[in-house]
């Protein structure tokens, strides 16, 4: 038996319980992992409250992160007794995630923990940190290097916006932060932006081209702050998108694209390939240093967690929330 956290659909709506499960309950896999940290993400809040369509199978223990020891194994690739991590490709929204003692999933899916990091801090990282690493090597693969000219993070109060500001003023850039959270602007100094604005800058309607001041950008923001974020980059400019925390929409104009060159990228953390996902974290381990992470986070447990999701909704968590899994 082992203990989960378990999202059930009932006839209001969902229902949340800490309950033991049978080991048989868990799905398919050829990789059992004994969790022993997870992260509770700005999905899982969505999943834990229901305020947003993130589980499409039920029932299912949300949590899309998990570190752990693999238990049993089936898998060449992936040894017992290895500390591993397994983000994104479902987990937690269509596959029983990590906000349980037990997980099962393909081989494929588990990377082993980068060393120098141990469990708590790779979920001090989370999809969130590994989210901000893959929009920093998509600004350096594109040319923008830190002569290039400031770098803009929207969303900075939050975790992928947080391991930004890290990353990129560790490699040398000069960061600017877009906050809703004017009172987090010592913290956000302190984590290396040179600069903060106020998210009101970039929620009206732009232009078609702004001023030109980026030469990158992460944003997790979408909607009209990345139409903004476009219309104010520098020729050349690479602008990342992350996330969809203001709305999907995107009301821009081709303008900053055909007459500054202006690069748009994507950035996919949950269905990215191993490969790509073990050199992230490898990159991680090297950049940030691992006391950073232990001012960036608050430690829960599993049953704080719904109450820990209203509160990250409501816009009262700075930087990251990490799970401890009894
Ligand atoms: C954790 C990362 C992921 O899950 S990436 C996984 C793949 N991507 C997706 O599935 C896209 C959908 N996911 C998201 O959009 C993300 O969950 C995320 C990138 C938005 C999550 O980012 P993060 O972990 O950093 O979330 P936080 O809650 O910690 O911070 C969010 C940041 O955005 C601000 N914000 C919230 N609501 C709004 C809004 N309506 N308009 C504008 N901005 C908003 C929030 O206040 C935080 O920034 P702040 O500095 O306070 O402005």
């Amino acid at each position: 038996m082992f203990k989960a956290l378990y999202v059930e659909k009932t006839e209001s709506g969902q229902r949340v319980t800490l309950r033991e499960l049978a080991e048989a309950d868990l799905p398919e896999g050829d990789v059992t992992i004994r969790v022993q940290w997870s992260s509770l993400n700005y999905k899982d809040a969505l999943a834990l409250t229901g305020k947003g369509p993130i589980i499409r199978n039920w029932p299912m223990v949300p949590g899309i992160d998990l570190a752990g020891r693999v238990e049993a194994s089936a898998h060449p690739a992936v040894p017992v007794g290895q500390d591993v991590i397994v983000t994104g490709h479902g987990l937690g929204e269509s596959r029983w995630g990590g906000f349980a003692q037990l997980a099962r999933v393909p081989g494929l899916w588990a990377v082993p923990q980068p060393l120098g990091l141990n469990g708590r801090q790779v979920m001090a990282l989370g999809t969130a940190g590994f989210t901000a690493m893959l929009c920093v090597q998509a600004l350096q693969r594109e040319g923008v290097e830190p002569a290039s000219g400031p770098v803009l993070v929207t969303g900075a109060s939050g975790g992928v916006g947080n391991v930004a500001i890290m990353l990129l003023s560790r490699l040398g850039y000069q960061v600017v932060a877009v906050t809703g959270r004017l009172e987090e602007q010592p913290y956000l100094h302190s984590l290396g932006a040179a600069e903060v604005l106020p998210r009101a800058h970039f929620t009206t309607p732009s232009r078609p081209l702004e001023k030109a001041r980026w030469a990158g950008a992460v944003d997790v923001v979408g909607g009209q702050v990345l139409a903004s974020v476009c219309a104010s980059m520098r020729p050349q400019g690479v602008v990342t998108a992350c996330g969809l925390a203001g709305g999907m929409d995107f009301p821009a104009t081709v303008a900053p694209f055909i007459l500054r060159g202006v690069t748009l990228v994507g950035i996919d953390s949950v269905q990215c390939p191993r490969r790509e996902r073990q050199d992230a974290w490898a990159r991680l381990a090297e950049l940030i240093p691992p006391r950073q992470l232990d001012d960036m986070v608050r430690e829960i447990d599993l049953a704080e967690a719904p109450q820990a999701a209203d509160m990250l909704l409501a816009g009262h968590v700075r930087g990251r929330l990490v799970v401890r899994i009894p």
